[in-house]
């Protein structure tokens, strides 16, 4: 029988009770137990509620307080020194947001997704210890609840290739056998307890394989092959392209694909699968559009009549953790807008009405099939998706639009006239503190319990407030805070035509941080200016230049659900030409140095280094199309965070920012020696304060960051910033860092005696 599967679901809570339930503990509001139940009552509700939807192959240990990376690096007892003498949930926190004693482990990006996973560790002291069994754990749980599960692992070789060696020389990858000691440990364990089945998580099959990644699956396999449950070897976010061949010959008795992203790759599957079973990822993990059901029934079909229906499964293409929990709960929708969605609940739906067509024919999912061709239909007619103007101007867009008018040396030589700025001018990345009081003001005004103008004028308080104590700190570029945004890219679409947003539509982003992405679902364009208004209102408030603060067509792109009816490249550029016209509106009101965000420029870059020209071309091009609208004078700032940008520095420089701010103080400045290599020609503000730690760095901590800096990048092209905006951090911490932040900028101007001229 064909058997409808899930990989993963998301944990967070359709009401974020998860999130809730952490801060409350991280505040000391909650304690341990109420955080525990918490966890155990989503748990509950989840495997109910697939078991309720038709799932046969039912996720567990795919649950997690912080993050499944870290659970695996608690699961190996591959815990840093420096954490030691902690143990369980208190451990897993102190890992990941760091301690005053302890700065918490470097957090990156999972694959292409705005999701955080924090890096594994290693040194040549690492050893490897079975410690807490969760995967059983958890397994056993859903069986007391009468809920068969397959445990959810993530593969030992992705889990080290993830990992960062802190002993120079060491590969992590030479750890494989004291690893795969642990993962025999636990299949074992999982066997003796009655499971059939475990899925284990394999994305690196879609990246470009070294040879020692290709010997070590081989490898790990051979020896887990033999620990008892059949393994389910899970590869999504892309196609296995040339390690197809790899793939089928490891000995595992399933294999799970993505049909999403490479839909072409189940012909050759089907010819050399052999005997094991194959998991069809035809519903779409990564995007909320309700799917094309018929289609999907062509491909399992085919499947089914190679393979025979007990060899066939049908899953979305990877966990469903990217999505948002459940459509019903967004009753603000009109008819036709829902009927294009689908979040993890309705694709749980969709998985099994797929699982049962593909037994029993269509008619075996009649309805399910007419709402998904009818979707279809009206989403291919619709008026409401193509605008003629936008498309005509994306259209006449030219080589110049996309040029400043000169090069970095001469507009940084006029800047530096209207601009007077001292040595390591210091600034922050935009957001000031989210305080409940402003998101009580907001969530009051959005439900009409607080008028226009008594909102705009909390607002302005609050602006006033955050420019004063820039002042009062000493900083040199100030930013009015961000107060009125909700969220960088949020904010944004609830401004531009052809994107909609959702009321509930969280997603996990890391740990209790969530977004809710909008939906661009037509040709984008900008009615009305977005951010003037406030932007002025910031500059009138203070003689110190003030940035402009906008994030970028990538970005924006990048943080949303995109439509998928035409190239991306296309929607990226109609954003870029949107955000053009909000950068010169801000030039014309008179900021003299905007801000353009592209946090997610290097998260979107494909996981084949083949394709990544390509999209580097066109997400350079729709920034430089944004930017170089103004003149000479006017300093262009961007700003990424969690990048590995040694890949990408050439596409970085192609940006021809002015100025770029970078996350760097987790990785004490190592980000930096890329940008020396390649001899980067602008100026650089290298992240001094871990914004996404409660820990307070001291100036001396600062100061010996940006020596490090300096030894690396001349002292005249560097900035002194956090890594990131402040939002999440409170306003104490706050203030009492950028004072020391201010006092080591003044330590390094005074050992490098370049001269300080006086602000303007
Ligand atoms: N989209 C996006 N991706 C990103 C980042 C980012 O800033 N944005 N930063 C990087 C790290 N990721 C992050 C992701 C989220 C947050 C974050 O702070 N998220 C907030 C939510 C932000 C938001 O949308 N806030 C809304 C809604 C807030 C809310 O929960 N309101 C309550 C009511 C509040 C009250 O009464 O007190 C409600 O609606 O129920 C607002 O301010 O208006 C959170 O989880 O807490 C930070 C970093 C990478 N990816
Ligand atoms: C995730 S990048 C954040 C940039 C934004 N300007 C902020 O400061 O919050
Ligand atoms: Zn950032």
């Amino acid at each position: 029988m064909v058997k409808a599967a899930n990989l993963g679901f998301p944990r967070i809570g359709a009401r974020r009770e998860l999130k809730t339930a952490l801060e409350s503990y991280w505040k000391g509001e909650i304690g341990a137990e109420a955080l525990a139940q918490t966890g155990a009552a989503l748990r509950a509700r989840n495997w109910a509620r697939q078991r309720d939807a038709g799932i046969a192959r039912i996720p567990s240990n795919d649950f997690s307080f912080y993050d499944q990376v870290l659970d695996t690096t608690l699961m190996l007892g591959a815990v840093p020194p420096r954490f030691s003498g902690l143990s369980g949930l208190d451990a897993a926190f102190a890992m990941a947001r760091g301690t005053q004693d302890a700065p918490a482990m470097e957090m990156t990006k999972w694959f292409d997704t705005n999701y955080h996973y924090i890096v594994p560790e290693l040194t040549a002291q690492t050893r490897f210890t079975l410690t807490g069994n969760t995967p059983l754990l958890s397994y056993q749980e859903a069986r007391a609840q009468g809920i068969e599960t397959r445990p959810v692992l993530i593969g030992p070789v992705t889990w080290l290739a993830l990992a960062k060696a802190r002993t120079d020389g060491l590969a992590p990858l030479s750890l494989l056998p004291q690893v795969l000691e642990v993962y025999d440990a636990v299949l074992r364990s999982l066997d003796a307890a009655g499971a059939e089945w475990v899925q284990i998580d394999e994305p690196i099959l879609v990246r470009d394989l070294t040879q020692a990644e290709d010997a070590a699956l081989r490898a790990a396999y051979a020896r887990l092959s033999r620990c008892g449950p059949k393994i389910m070897l899970a590869t999504y976010f892309g196609g296995l392209g040339d390690n197809l061949e790899l793939a089928c010959a490891l000995p595992v008795a399933g294999l799970h694909v993505d049909l999403v992203r490479a839909p072409d790759q189940l012909a050759p599957l089907l010819s050399r699968i052999g005997d094991r079973t194959l998991s069809l990822g035809l519903i779409d993990g990564r995007n909320i559009w309700r799917a094309d059901l018929s289609g999907a029934l062509h491909a399992a079909e085919r499947a089914v009549t190679v393979l025979g229906p007990d060899r066939v499964e049908i899953a979305p293409s990877c966990s469903l953790l990217h999505v948002p929990v459940d459509l019903d709960r967004e009753t603000g929708l009109d008819d036709e807008t829902r009927s294009w969605l689908s979040f993890a609940a309705q694709k749980l739906d969709e998985v099994a009405a797929l699982a049962g067509a593909a037994q029993a024919g269509r008619q075996a999912a009649a309805e399910a099939f007419a709402a998904a061709d009818a979707a279809k239909a009206s989403r291919a007619a619709s008026p409401r998706i193509h605008d003629p103007a936008v498309k005509a101007r994306a259209a006449a867009v030219t080589e110049t639009d996309h040029r400043r008018h000169s090069p970095f040396a001469t507009r940084i030589a006029r800047q530096g006239q209207t601009l007077p700025l001292p040595a390591f001018p210091t600034t922050t990345i935009g957001s000031f503190p989210q305080t409940a009081e402003i998101r009580t003001a907001r969530a009051a005004h959005r439900k009409g319990q607080m008028g226009d103008d008594a909102y705009r004028d909390f607002l302005e308080e609050r602006t006033r407030d955050c420019i004063r104590r820039q002042e009062a700190l000493g900083l040199d570029v100030l930013v009015h805070g961000e107060f009125e945004r909700n969220d960088m890219v949020e904010y944004f679409g609830e401004r531009l035509s052809g994107v909609f947003f959702t009321a509930n539509g969280w997603v996990q982003s890391y740990g209790s941080r969530c977004v809710k992405p909008p939906v661009i679902f037509g040709d984008v364009s900008r009615p009305a200016p977005m951010t003037v208004g406030w932007a002025s209102f910031a500059q009138a408030q203070t003689e110190r230049p003030m940035k402009g603060m906008l994030t970028g067509p990538v970005t924006i792109l990048q943080w949303s659900f995109v439509r998928d009816d035409q190239p991306r490249a296309d929607t990226c550029r109609q954003i870029g030409l949107a955000i053009r016209d909000e950068v010169a509106d801000l030039e014309r009101a008179g900021l003299r140095i905007i801000q353009i965000d592209e946090a997610a420029l290097r998260e979107g870059l494909p996981l084949r280094r083949a394709e990544r020209a390509e999209y580097l071309d066109w997400a350079v091009k729709a920034f430089r199309l944004a930017a170089s609208v103004v003149a000479d004078e006017t300093q262009i700032h961007t700003h990424m965070c969690y990048s590995e940008f040694n890949d990408i520095l050439p596409a970085i420089a192609a940006m021809d920012a002015d100025v770029i701010s970078i996350e760097a103080s987790r990785s004490d400045m190592d980000l930096l020696e890329a940008f020396r290599d390649f001899d980067y020609p602008n100026q650089i503000g290298p992240g001094i304060w871990d914004i996404h730690s409660p820990r307070v760095p001291d100036a001396a901590d600062m100061a010996e960051l940006l020596r490090a800096a300096a030894r690396l990048i001349p002292a005249d092209r560097l900035w002194v910033n956090p890594d990131c905006g402040l939002k999440t951090r409170g306003w104490p911490e706050v203030e009492t860092t950028l004072s020391h932040m201010v006092e080591a900028a003044k330590a390094l101007r005074a050992e490098t005696a370049l001269a300080e001229p006086a602000l303007a």
